[in-house]
């Protein structure tokens, strides 16, 4: 595996940056793709990511003709007449996401059997939501031998509330209602734009999908769906992760058609912090002061602060001055980051899901290890800054949701490169 190897300290990001779509939209779309029975879906802007080569061999192994053209970043597929029933623990295993084809494939199917996901570093993430939304669209919900099994002669329209406005909830739901027999109506509905980026391809498929984006969406039974041409939203995430970088570094870093409408509360925090952003036609500015203010932070579902952006936040709070709140109120496990960035000078104190830090200016490089996907991203950030060299290994946790993040930041001018780690220092 590859380790990235950065020299901080000194660097002030100047520049502009590239931002690719969104991996928690393309995800969902490519689910999607299992909904139609005729026709091909098109897909754009499609980020090139590990995770994205997962889904593709799920949904491929599951009955559609797939094709990614990664040099046009574009997917085509396929769907066959027929699609297969199960999603097999090999797919389902290797990432969580995938547990949102369940509700395409009992859509088309009347049945699926899909490997029960588990959870993962960040939190045991079950998905009773999910299925409580299944069973009240008639599906009979039974577990055998780590798989999950959904039956229903034909999935009915329903009222559903769900307890959480769970983002993987709503779209499986979303998508199993395209195909049922009259109304369905999701109340405490996820307001992620991704939401609204898989509503949009699905009524460009033939779907009737109203209120995505709200917290009542509603989605009307049709009888067949087709091929639609669809570009994926911009990540959100990784222009928010960019943003810091520059905040966090003095920087004066343009990202490119970024969205300040998905980033909101990351602005404002930001700009609590004394980051000043300027709209510009082809972008968003970003212009680091000299030194962040703390601030106080709380996760939570969109229009909140995405728990996506906590880590990285972590690490502004970590250079600021004063001292810093972080309450994740999303996932129970996500300050594994945290430890490692003790090991670089970090003052922190923890207690249960809020973290106190004392901000510093005087962290030291360290060895380090990315314990989740966006902890790889925070810990690099903090190498940025952080007197003399940090070494950041377990790069798969990168892979999965960054696309050429060291090059990214190599352009905006900081010390850094990814090289292979030893085989020693792998564990
Ligand atoms: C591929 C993708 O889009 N991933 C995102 C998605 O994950 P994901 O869709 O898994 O996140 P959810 O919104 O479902 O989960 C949020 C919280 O609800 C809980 N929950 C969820 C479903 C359920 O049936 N029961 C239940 O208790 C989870 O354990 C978690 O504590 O939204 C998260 C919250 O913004 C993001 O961090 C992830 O990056
Ligand atoms: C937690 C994340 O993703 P996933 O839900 O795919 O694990 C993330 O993108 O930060």
């Amino acid at each position: 595996m590859d380790k990235i190897i950065v020299k901080g300290g000194h660097t002030k990001l100047q520049g502009e940056v590239e931002i690719e779509g969104a991996k928690n939209a393309v995800l969902p779309l490519l689910a999607a793709t299992l909904l139609p029975s005729e026709g091909e879906v098109i897909l754009s802007n499609v980020p090139i990511l590990s995770d994205v080569f997962m889904m593709n061999n799920l949904v491929k192994h599951l009955g559609v003709d797939l094709d990614f053209d990664q040099e046009a970043k574009t997917i085509q597929a396929i769907t066959g007449k027929e699609i297969k029933i199960k999603a097999p623990y090999e797919y389902v295993s290797k990432m969580r996401a995938s547990i949102v084809v369940m509700g395409p494939i009992l859509a088309r199917n009347g049945h699926a059997r899909v490997s029960m996901p588990g959870g993962c570093s960040i939190g045991s993430r079950p998905i009773d939501l999910h299925l409580r939304g299944f069973e009240l669209m008639g599906a009979e919900i039974t577990q055998s031998a780590g798989y999950i099994e959904a039956k229903a002669d034909h999935l009915k329209g329903a009222q559903i509330y769900m307890d959480f406005p769970s983002v993987g909830a709503t779209q499986n739901l979303m998508m199993a209602a395209t195909l049922a027999d009259g109304t369905t109506i999701l109340e405490n509905a996820a307001r992620e734009p991704e939401i609204v980026d898989l509503a949009n391809l699905l009524n460009k498929m033939g779907a009737n999908v109203k209120g995505a984006g709200t917290d009542t969406i509603i989605i009307k039974g049709v009888k067949v769906m087709h091929g639609a041409e669809h570009a994926v939203v911009q990540d959100r995430i990784e222009a928010g992760t960019f943003m810091v970088a520059a905040a966090m570094t003095q920087g004066n870093v343009l990202i490119k058609d970024a969205l300040s409408e998905h980033n909101r509360p990351l602005i404002s925090k930001l700009k609590e912090m004394g980051v000043q952003f300027v709209e510009e036609e082809n972008g968003i500015r970003v212009i680091g002061p000299k030194r962040l203010k703390a601030t106080t932070v709380k996760t939570l579902p969109h229009p909140g602060f995405p728990t996506d952006m906590q880590s990285q936040m972590t690490a502004a709070q970590a250079v600021a001055q004063g001292e810093s709140t972080m309450i994740e109120t999303v996932f129970e496990n996500r300050f594994q980051h945290l430890e490692e960035m003790r090991r670089m000078g970090l003052n922190v104190e923890i207690t249960r899901n809020s973290a106190l830090i004392e901000g510093t200016k005087d962290l030291q490089g360290a060895i380090v290890k990315s314990t989740d996907l966006r902890a790889s991203a925070a810990l690099i950030l903090l190498g940025l800054v952080a007197q003399g060299e940090t070494e950041v290994h377990k790069l798969n946790h990168l892979d999965r949701g960054y696309y050429k993040f060291h090059e990214k930041l190599k352009a905006l001018g900081a010390d850094i490169v990814r090289v292979k780690a030893d085989e020693d220092e792998e564990d």
